[in-house]
């Protein structure tokens, strides 16, 4: 079903969704209706988001829940050691445990609030080669924003089933139930967890009406569910931590649904790209795919940006991203190909943060080739870099700090200096 934000209804057997009522005496075929909010019930109405699911079993129905051995670098944040305002830059990560699932293989990288708070974004490198098969997880913290970068997985939620391949994203609500398949080989990929104001399409102002991510683009899956009487371990994370509790069925058992409280897919290469056609360069919120607002109008707690092929036109304009420093938080991926910021070391599957007010801009090499360029119309192609930018200064944690490169710094070492008259 396509459309963001918008109110759908689905059945996966034909008359398990009531009709006109939330909440019939006696639901169809013996299901549980069960709401799940998604805002405060008396949000306005333009930021109400809510479910309702008609279930086999009522999602209450679970036995205390344990401390999560598992997933030992699914961290609850950083250390509060004084933090190096360095810029910090990561290979793709070569040692995160092998035969995991999209749970255990995932490693905090970058906190920021902390989740009782309601506010911040955390971002987490995942790394897996099983399929979730009788576990599935819930996010109390935050909703969860997922970047694959190598091979396509499978989320199968409480609303029902998303492929998604690199160059996709999907979002899980905060709170919704979901396991993850892989087709097979290994899945890497990022999340960007947001504790904060749920991710909307940003205002387009003078843009207009259309542009960037096009609501009509966003894909969210019918009704799904397996008939599971099965041992099946549940996983969630509440207040930073992971906590286990046992169920003796598959909670994937929503047969029908209703609601604007959705998991969705979105193919990057249909965001419509919008730059310069005279001289210098936009500030990159003209890339912005979503917006997670903070109170502070403008302020963003998370923005998720991207920079995807376009045309380069501007002329006489220095064309890759200028010399910059910035009071919000930069933290970098690369899905595929290369950064035109970065001429070498930021690879696909790897990471950077420029937190904030540290100075960053091309490295030396890029600045060199920039300066000299022809100013013919040039076309980067074959290339996905994401940011996740926030508002709160991030902290990577003590496994992100062991694996830092050493020697970032060098990207900006040996610029010539000006010569003046
Ligand atoms: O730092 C970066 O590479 C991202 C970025 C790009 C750009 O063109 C302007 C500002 C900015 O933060
Ligand atoms: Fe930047």
């Amino acid at each position: 079903m396509t459309g963001f934000g918008g109110q759908f209804e689905t059945e996966a057997v034909a008359g398990a969704l009531p009709k006109g009522r939330n909440s019939p005496q006696r639901p169809s075929y013996g299901l549980y209706a069960e709401q799940l909010s998604g805002s405060a019930f008396t949000a306005p109405r333009h930021e109400n988001r809510r479910s309702w699911l008609y279930r086999m079993r009522p999602t209450a129905d679970h036995r205390p829940f344990e401390p999560f051995g598992g997933a030992r670098l699914f961290s609850a944040a950083s250390g509060e050691a004084p933090l190096a305002p360095n810029r910090l830059r990561w290979d793709p990560l070569n040692d995160l445990p092998d035969g995991t699932d999209f749970v255990d293989g995932m490693a905090t990288m970058l906190a920021t609030r902390d989740p009782a708070e309601l506010i911040g974004v955390n971002v987490h490198i995942y790394r897996a080669t099983r399929s979730m098969d009788r576990r599935v997880f819930a996010n109390a913290d935050g909703e969860m924003l997922v970047i694959p970068q190598e091979g396509e997985i499978e989320l199968f939620t409480e609303m029902g089933r998303l492929r998604v391949a690199p160059g996709w994203i999907a979002l899980v609500p905060r709170g919704v139930r979901f396991r993850v398949m892989l087709g097979g080989g290994v899945a890497r990929g990022y999340v960007a967890e947001n504790f904060g104001s749920p991710f909307r399409l940003p205002e387009l102002g003078p843009i207009g009406s259309n542009g960037l991510a096009n609501a009509r683009d966003f894909e969210t899956p019918v009704a799904s569910y397996e008939d599971r009487d099965e041992p099946f371990e549940l996983v969630q994370k509440s207040l930073g931590h992971l906590w286990t509790t046992h169920l003796d069925h598959s909670p994937l058992d929503v047969v029908a649904w209703h609601g604007n409280y959705v998991p969705w897919r979105y193919e990057l290469a249909r965001f419509n790209t919008i730059g310069t056609v005279s001289f210098d360069h936009p500030d990159p919120s003209i890339f912005t795919v979503l917006t997670s607002p903070s109170e502070t109008p403008g302020r963003a707690n998370a923005d998720f940006v991207i920079f995807p092929p376009r045309w380069m036109v501007g002329e006489d304009t220095f064309r890759p991203p200028w010399f910059h420093r910035n009071v919000m938080s930069e933290a970098m991926g690369l899905i595929h190909g290369d950064y035109d910021a970065k001429a070498e070391g930021f690879r696909p599957g790897g990471l950077s943060l420029h937190n904030i007010m540290s100075g960053h801009g091309p490295d030396v090499e890029s600045w060199r080739k920039a300066s000299g360029a022809e100013l013919k119309p040039v076309k980067i192609e074959g290339t996905m870099a994401f940011m996740v930018e926030t508002c709160w200064p991030y902290r990577p944690t003590s496994y992100a700090l062991e694996h830092a490169q050493p020697d970032y710094d060098q990207a900006w070492a040996d610029f010539p200096k000006a010569k003046m008259p």
